[in-house]
């Protein structure tokens, strides 16, 4: 009964500030004890609201856990996010109670503080409410409103108008570990400050004085900084997140994360040319399958990878592999450097996909974590750089990793590996081509992997509610107006969100040029042999696009489809602002947001000044299974090898890796789900910051390590489907 504890801590401080505060007028600082004594009520009003809404999440979220020994879902999550708000406010409170007499008082810094906790309070309350019409629409067990696409719709609508600025100001971050709550100040100070100085015409030493001289402001000034960040998010386009997600690419950043992890002998980057591929068959190795190069959107184009080793071996200073190497000087090989020993091929191979949203990042990006696994796995790493939206839609990116495996199974010995053992490992975005891939094998015949070790993955696609994905609305590096961003460039519909314009004429120029996309996909799948899957998947990919197509259309004509206006449950505007806290940059009317719902006893969220322009994406790619996999029907994962998922109870995606863990569980499919506390997504990147993500990216190892050491039945005895069951189940319409 932890939250017991909590809020009856929380009530005694509130009434031990009202005490000290609300006496006589004479105390010092007299407005900022009318404000702080304000700030404590509207505690005490949100506490007592809160109380029984947690009480009922406690008494049912064991339900939507993986299994007993793994407690972790988006309502726990919730529920923890809320009581973690509440300690800071306990802290702080008991802090000003006693201190608020003394000498080095900071009346102003105190009160900020504490009105900036308070809304936080104030907005995770209707995170609760909204979670809780989730648990009350949502089937037993389940955490996706897939069912309601109305409610999913109507919570992003809702999300678009809320007031986000207070979760990037004063407390941010206060969810996460602490180690890491410096960092990720320092991501939001130099995102807002790149913010402001993007697109600016300046000399780079112009540039370096004027970001300068902006984040300074921003740190001064934590306000200020929820403000810009809020808005950035809402706002800014594609291009903006894609080049300060790449900052990672930057020389000093990869230094520095060359510097601070384990130096690698092999690191280079190679070409691979798109010839078609000849790859044995599973279920009788005298047979092959033909696996052509990428071809979507552009036609056959060739795959760029990256080989990672800590110690060279056989194979990777060969003249062969070094003929795909377009670096200028060669890359390090024992040639150059005799005195160092070759070691043997490894029995293993490890193939990464690295994250980013589908839209940003490489392999270099991700060099800090693979060179640390090349060294505690002893295993030659081949991370692909595979094509990112919105230039190369799905399935360009599928296309190329799987060509990549397919290559780096006929080409082991090159990459200094027998690969008796392949292991996929992928993060975020990275894990859903793990999985895709994976099934793309089981569909082509051809062997599958050993394993997958998907760190925190994107499994369903679509912008379908579910209770750890309301934390979007707090999640300083997962917001969901980028989110949407991505999944539409992946979708390929960012043609249309180039133009935010309702107007027809934009509509239709966004419609042809989505037909424009159709056409360049509509490419045929050079291929022989009935075994691989592209064609097929070209196919599946036309047969979407046109009912996307049409739904647009659809919407289009019917708006009261898209924005739920009128749908929504109550017309009249809650709130009340005479008992606001001080908030300049909020309102608390849902006049003009276009959508109202309904939260019980008159509460109100703050709003935001700028609305959130996020379309829940209506284009059916998005349910293809080979990118929502979590959708997949059983056919296509049965034969999947044993998935490893680690996941973070902090991170919106946690539902994903909850939903698809089950799925595969239900199936009877070798799966197994580890859920570390306290840490964003994407805590892979961020290895070096804290003891705790060293943890976490520990446990990856580990479950690359059991893939690799385990003594499974080759993956070609595993039990798989036929493959007509499974091609026709890949085609939706079939
Ligand atoms: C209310 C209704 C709810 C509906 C919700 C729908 C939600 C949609 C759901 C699923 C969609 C999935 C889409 C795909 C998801 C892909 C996620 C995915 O791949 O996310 C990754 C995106 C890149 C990133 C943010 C990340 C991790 C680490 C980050 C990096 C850490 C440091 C890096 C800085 C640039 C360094 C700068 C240092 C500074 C100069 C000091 C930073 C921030 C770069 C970006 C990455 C996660």
């Amino acid at each position: 009964m932890e939250y017991k504890v909590v809020f009856a801590a929380l009530k005694k401080v509130c009434e031990d500030n009202i005490a000290v505060l609300g006496g006589p007028s004479d105390l010092p600082y007299g407005a900022v004890a009318k404000r702080l004594v304000t700030c404590m009520r509207q505690i005490q009003e949100h506490c007592r609201a809160l109380e029984p809404v947690v009480a009922s999440f406690t008494a049912v979220f064991h339900h939507y856990d993986f299994d007993a020994q793994t407690p972790g879902n988006g309502y726990r999550t919730l529920v923890k996010v809320l009581l973690s708000c509440l300690l800071h406010i306990i802290h702080k409170g008991r802090y000003i109670a006693s201190n608020y007499n003394g000498a080095f008082f900071r009346a102003d810094h105190n009160v900020s503080e504490m009105e900036a906790y308070c809304n936080a309070l104030r907005q995770l309350r209707a995170l609760l409410h909204l979670a809780q019409r989730l648990i009350n629409d949502n089937d037993h067990g389940e955490l996706y409103c897939l069912q309601d696409q109305e409610l999913s719709n109507r919570f992003v609508q809702e999300y678009s108008s809320m007031h986000k600025a207070c979760f990037y100001g004063r407390c941010l971050g206060f969810q996460f570990s602490p180690t890491l709550r410096p960092f990720l100040q320092t991501v939001v100070i130099s995102m807002v400050t790149y913010g402001e100085t993007y697109g600016k015409q300046q000399s780079g030493f112009g540039l370096a004085a004027l970001s300068l001289l902006t984040s300074g402001k921003y740190v001064i000034d934590p306000e200020l900084r929820g403000a810009e960040f809020e808005r950035i998010t809402q706002n800014l386009d594609m291009k903006f997140w894609q080049s300060f997600w790449n900052l990672t690419e930057s020389g000093l950043l990869t230094g520095f994360s060359r510097i601070a992890s384990s130096p690698v002998q092999v690191n280079f980057t190679l070409t691979v040319p798109p010839v078609t591929l000849r790859l044995p068959l599973a279920s009788d190795p005298r047979l092959t399958a033909t696996v052509s190069p990428p071809i979507a959107h552009w036609g056959p184009g060739p795959v760029n990878m990256r080989l990672i080793s800590y110690e060279i071996r056989e194979g990777q200073d060969s003249e062969e592999l070094l003929a795909y190497s377009r670096t200028d000087p060669p890359p390090i090989s024992a040639s150059h450097f005799p005195w160092i020993q070759k070691q043997p091929r490894s029995p293993w191979l490890l193939i990464h996909f690295h994250g980013g949203g589908f839209v940003a990042q490489t392999s270099r990006s991700h060099e800090n974590y693979l060179r640390t696994w090349s060294k505690e796995l002893s295993v030659p790493i081949l991370s692909v750089d595979y094509s990112l939206s919105p230039e190369a839609p799905f399935p360009r990116a599928l296309e190329e990793c799987f060509y990549a495996y397919c290559w780096a199974l006929n080409n082991c010995h090159l990459l200094g590996s027998t690969a008796e053992r392949v292991c996929l490992a992928g993060d975020s975005a990275g894990g859903n081509l793990c999985i895709t891939v994976s099934m793309k094998a089981i569909s082509s015949g051809i062997r599958v992997p050993d394993g997958i070790m998907a760190a925190y993955p994107a499994t369903l696609l679509t912008t379908d509610a579910s209770p750890s994905r309301l934390l979007t609305l707090i999640d300083p590096l997962l917001p969901l107006g980028v989110l949407a961003k991505c999944i539409n460039a992946y979708a390929g519909m960012w043609v249309y969100n180039a133009c935010e314009c309702e107007c027809a004429l934009c509509v239709l120029f966004n419609m042809s040029a989505l037909s424009g996309t159709e056409s360049q996909m509509a490419q045929p799948a050079v291929e022989s042999g009935s075994l691989s899957s592209l064609g097929r998947d070209t196919a599946v990919l036309l047969g979407d696009l046109t009912q996307g197509a049409s739904n647009w259309i659809q919407s289009f004509l019917d708006p009261m489809r898209t924005t739920g206006g009128a749908r929504s449950l109550s017309s009249t505007p809650r709130g009340s602002p005479s008992n606001e806290t001080r908030m300049t940059s909020t309102r608390t009317s849902t006049t003009n947001c276009g959508s109202r719902t309904d939260y019980p006893e008159g509460f109100e969220p703050l709003r935001s000044e700028c609305l959130a322009f996020i379309r829940p994406t209506s284009c059916p790619i998005i349910r293809n299974p080979f990118v929502s996999p979590v959708l997949a029907p059983n056919n296509l994962l049965r034969g999947l090898p044993p998935v490893h998922i680690v996941a973070s109870a902090l991170d919106a995606l946690l539902d994903d890796s909850v939903m698809f863990a089950k799925k595969l569980r239900d199936m009877g499919q070798p799966v197994s789900l580890t859920v570390v506390e306290d840490l964003p997504h994407g805590f892979l990147s961020l290895l070096q910051l804290a003891k705790e993500t060293e943890v976490a990216a520990e446990i990856c190892v580990e479950k690359m390590r059991k893939i690799f050491q385990k003594e499974n039945p080759p993956s070609a005895l595993r039990k798989r489907p036929k493959l007509e069951e499974t091609y026709q189940s890949s085609n939706p319409s079939g």
